[in-house]
């Protein structure tokens, strides 16, 4: 018995070491390079909290165009220069369209229905449709300005009444967004601001919740054998999660359809819940798109606007270019939506912000649907292919003195962010680059901008802002540590 159970042990060891040792080795025939993988783990001991700078230095040693490495089990290449970025999101952009879904969001009523997740599909591209002529049309973000400029306010007027009290940035911007977004969405608030403990609380749990199990590893992302094991319960939390937001959207879907019923089919309020309603969308997909607006939306922006935030309070000069900018176009009037494009450094600052520190640095990771060859290497399939954006962004090859922050490169330049110019892709590229784009820049500089034009501020504790320590952590975190603290100070014309 004893001689029985040593040789299925040993059988088992055998198919193990093929499995992680032999069958790897050949799956990595035609690779780009990249540094030696340690048996099982991979690579995966080499990276800290900052990925994208770590990658950005082994692209120095392995691949400046692409590199590819073992997460655990998975392969991945990167992308870290414009022309390899080029070949991935825009000559190779249908093969390369997957995406990669992480194990904790693979709860299959919301992927199928997702449009950051599921496969350039029909139901997709309807998705983007919708997107493109309703939500985020021109008519629709002007028809809308009105609230994001009176929320920018309300923003500016809460900071007023914090004066001389230190305020953690992120959490009232994120609040201000989140509001934004439930103004926009379905025409009500989802924070107070000044009550840490009011507005919707459930709503607002149920977002932080979702963005931070979003933010949490999951092993088998890189051991996808475990996957459906789902031995930590993550998966199950995220569809409990989504459960319980959809089930309050469910009862406002309900009583929305109910209203349009009897007010003979027209829906009393503008918002994204009418357009979709209108549209003939199904509960389903208007739960995971509207999830998928908050998600995608308020954490990406807000961190962007600390970000802008940060720059501002190191470089007074720059805050102080801004507000003149803003005095000779406007003189004494506020700020509206409006007014951006005759803003143009403004527009230049929210795009070396956006150069600086894109929120998600790597873009979303994307997959190979077939094995395809990539500048002379095999890209296998489904190997989760990253564009490191923030490298790119900070190349000196392509860009001079790349680690200053300088809105003035920018200006009289025709770099855009929208997708054609591979050296400046915070938002991506090709068929599956951010539909939020226009909502995204107005927001931000709407903000921003009422924010300078209205309040002045500067750091806790008589702190100097050359001492202010800006470094990123891994896309889409939190920022909890460390936070931008300022003590709001009002200022008058
Ligand atoms: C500063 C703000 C934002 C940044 C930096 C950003 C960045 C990105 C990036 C890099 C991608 C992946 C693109 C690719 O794979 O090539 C993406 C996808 C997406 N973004 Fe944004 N985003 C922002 C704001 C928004 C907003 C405001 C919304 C909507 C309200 C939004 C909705 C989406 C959606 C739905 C996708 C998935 C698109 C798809 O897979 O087809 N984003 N975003």
């Amino acid at each position: 018995m004893e001689v029985f159970s040593a040789t299925i042990a040993s059988i088992f060891f055998i198919i193990f070491i093929y499995i992680f040792f032999i069958k790897d080795q050949s799956s990595t025939k035609g690779l780009p390079p990249g540094p030696k993988p340690w048996p099982i783990v991979g690579n995966l001991l080499q990276l800290g909290d900052k990925p994208h700078a770590q990658f950005a230095e082994l692209a120095q040693t392995y691949g400046h165009d692409l590199f590819s490495l073992k997460l655990g089990s998975q392969t991945v290449v990167v992308a870290s220069s414009p022309a390899a970025a080029t070949q991935v999101l825009k000559t190779h952009d249908r093969i390369l369209s997957g995406r990669y879904v992480f194990q904790s969001f693979r709860v299959e009523k919301h992927v199928n229905n997702s449009i950051v997740w599921c496969e350039c599909n029909d139901n997709w591209k309807m998705l983007r449709k919708v997107c493109r002529t309703e939500v985020f049309s021109a008519k629709m973000i002007e028809s809308q300005a009105h609230l994001r400029e009176a929320k920018a306010m309300e923003l500016v007027e809460f900071l007023k009444g914090r004066e001389g009290q230190v305020v953690k940035i992120i959490e009232v911007v994120f609040g201000s967004l989140v509001n934004i977004f439930g103004r926009l969405i379905f025409s009500q608030d989802v924070f107070d601001l000044g009550d840490p403990t009011g507005g919707s609380a459930e709503m607002k749990d149920h977002i932080w919740q979702m963005l931070e199990m979003g933010n949490s590893a999951n092993p088998a992302d890189y051991f996808p054998f475990l996957g459906k094991f789902d031995l930590f319960g993550q998966r199950r939390a995220v569809a409990n999660c989504l459960q319980q937001i959809y089930d309050v959207w469910g009862a406002m879907l309900r009583e929305r359809r109910r209203a349009a019923k009897e007010g003979a089919g027209s829906h009393p309020l503008h918002d994204f819940v009418s357009i979709l309603l209108d549209a003939g969308l199904d509960d389903q997909r208007i739960n995971a798109l509207l999830m998928e607006l908050f998600g995608a939306g308020t954490e990406t922006s807000s961190s962007t606007i600390e970000w802008a935030m940060a720059e501002l309070t190191k470089n007074p000069s720059i805050k102080e270019k801004l507000r003149r900018e803003m005095e000779s176009v406007l003189g004494k009037e506020r700020v509206k939506e409006s007014d951006i494009p005759r803003l143009p450094y403004l527009q230049a600052f929210v795009k070396e912000t956006l150069r600086l520190h894109p929120a998600t640095p790597m873009l979303l990771p994307r997959r190979a649907l077939e094995t395809c060859q990539v500048m002379g290497y095999t890209i296998p399939k489904d190997c989760q292919i990253m564009v490191n954006a923030w490298a790119i962004a900070r190349d000196p090859k392509i860009w001079k003195d790349p680690l200053k922050f300088s809105p003035e490169r920018f200006l009289g330049s025709s770099l855009d962010f929208k997708g054609n110019d591979f050296e400046f892709i915070p938002f991506g590229g090709g068929r599956r680059i951010c539909p939020g784009i226009p909502l995204a820049t107005q927001f931000i500089g709407i903000i921003v901008a009422t924010l300078v034009q209205n309040l002045d501020w500067s750091l806790p504790n008589g702190m100097d802002p050359s001492e202010l320590v800006m470094e990123e952590k891994f896309g889409l975190t939190l920022q909890k540590e460390p936070p931008l603290l300022i003590v709001p100070k009002s200022i008058y014309f």
